[in-house]
């Protein structure tokens, strides 16, 4: 008996008066005790559906979700003893900090003292000390979503689901948010399931990460697993890899180290570039080496960790417009340049996996 969450071929369909379009068509995960997942995927993946089925707050149509080994069919979403945290935390608008808090467990019916050393330890975890006699209305975005999560925390929920808890929030605020978040997770010990369409969100947040894609799940790793190795094209594309060359294309040539890992897993392979996988060399005239491309500067910009260079790359699939990085002096526009391979800003990418099928709407 597996303990924690077990999602089986699980499907989520929704009637839409027009057919039905299947959310969620087949997934299974694991969530191991302790453990944060999260479900990262672009808008109408699927990722919302198949939280909310965990929570019961969709019915399954098919396959299984059980805790501890116990199916969860026909439980209803106020008995799985699980929590839930919203985009919009969803505050009871009309009570203090303190009153939010501890909502759950005035619920469950636990003692006045106890409430209150939960409350206090809650909101130490989330960052808000002596916040408790505040009125919501008084919180700012940040604060707030602090509040819910110290709510969801409060009742210590076996399972805690979090729909995209922090996109509300504008992108300094979030980062720091991410953090907090996955500070107070460790430390209360919470296993969790997250949402996010965000990879830096998730990478930051979560031990391990399922890519969806159309109501599948691509992959599940660890970040820096799913970093150095994507299992298929979409997948790196959605980590923000930015061009995937075929491995046979960089073959030709010495036997550099990417060559070598490359032949190790086979020429079906391609060589994903990431956002440093590219360097600028100056065209000095040199006969060109393996593994560099002839490049033409469209623009630069300047970054505290170095100059961003948009080029148009006479790259081993033909021309495309990638961004490589140089050294500290920015090149001009129009600037003729070599630009070369960096291994370690790129990743080897597994065997493409056959298309998923669309699930647009389709007829039971
Ligand atoms: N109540 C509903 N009725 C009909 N279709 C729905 C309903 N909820 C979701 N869908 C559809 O199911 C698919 C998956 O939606 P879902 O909200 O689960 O995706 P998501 O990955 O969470 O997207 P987002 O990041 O935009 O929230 C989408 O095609 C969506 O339009």
């Amino acid at each position: 008996m597996s303990e924690g969450l077990a999602v089986r071929d699980v499907v989520v369909r929704y009637d839409t008066g027009k057919g039905a379009v299947t959310a969620v068509d087949g997934v299974s995960i694991d969530v191991a005790l302790g453990e944060v997942l999260a479900l990262l995927g672009p808008s109408g993946c699927g990722k919302s559906s198949l939280l909310r089925a965990v929570a019961g707050l969709e019915p399954v149509v098919a396959g299984r979700v059980t805790w501890d080994g116990s199916d969860l069919d026909g439980v209803p979403v106020h008995r799985r003893g699980f929590g839930l945290m919203f985009q919009d935390g969803q505050l009871f608008p009309h009570h203090t900090v303190a009153g939010n808090v501890e909502y759950g467990l005035r619920v469950a019916r636990t003692p006045r003292d106890a409430r209150r050393e939960r409350v206090a330890e809650l909101l130490g975890v989330v960052g808000l000390e002596g916040y408790g006699g505040r009125q919501v209305a008084t919180l700012s975005g940040g604060e707030r979503q602090r509040v819910a999560l110290a709510r969801a925390l409060a009742p210590r929920p076996r399972l805690l689901l979090l729909d995209e808890p922090l996109s509300a929030l504008d992108r300094g605020l979030r980062e720091r948010l991410a953090t907090d978040l996955r500070v107070a997770l460790r430390e209360t010990g919470t296993t969790a399931v997250f949402v996010t369409h965000d990879h830096d969100e998730a990478f930051e947040v979560a031990d391990r990460v399922a890519v969806m894609a159309h109501g599948r799940v691509l992959q599940v790793a660890t970040p820096p697993e799913l970093w150095r190795a994507p299992a298929s094209r979409a997948v790196a594309e959605f980590l923000g890899y930015q061009a995937s060359w075929p491995a046979s294309a960089l073959e030709r040539g010495d036997m550099s180290e990417p060559d070598a890992r490359i032949r190790e897993r086979g020429s079906d392979r391609s060589v994903a570039v990431g956002p440093t996988g590219l360097r600028v060399l100056p065209d000095d005239g040199a006969a060109p080496t393996a593994h560099t491309w002839p490049a033409t500067v469209v623009e630069s910009l300047f970054r505290p960790r170095g100059v961003e260079v948009t080029v148009d790359v006479d790259g081993p699939v033909g021309v495309e417009r990638l961004v490589a990085v140089a050294g500290t002096t920015a090149p001009q526009p129009g600037t003729r340049v070599r630009v070369a391979l960096d291994r370690a800003g790129c990743a080897v990418v597994g065997r493409e996996a056959p298309a998923p099928q669309e699930s647009v709407p389709t007829t039971p």
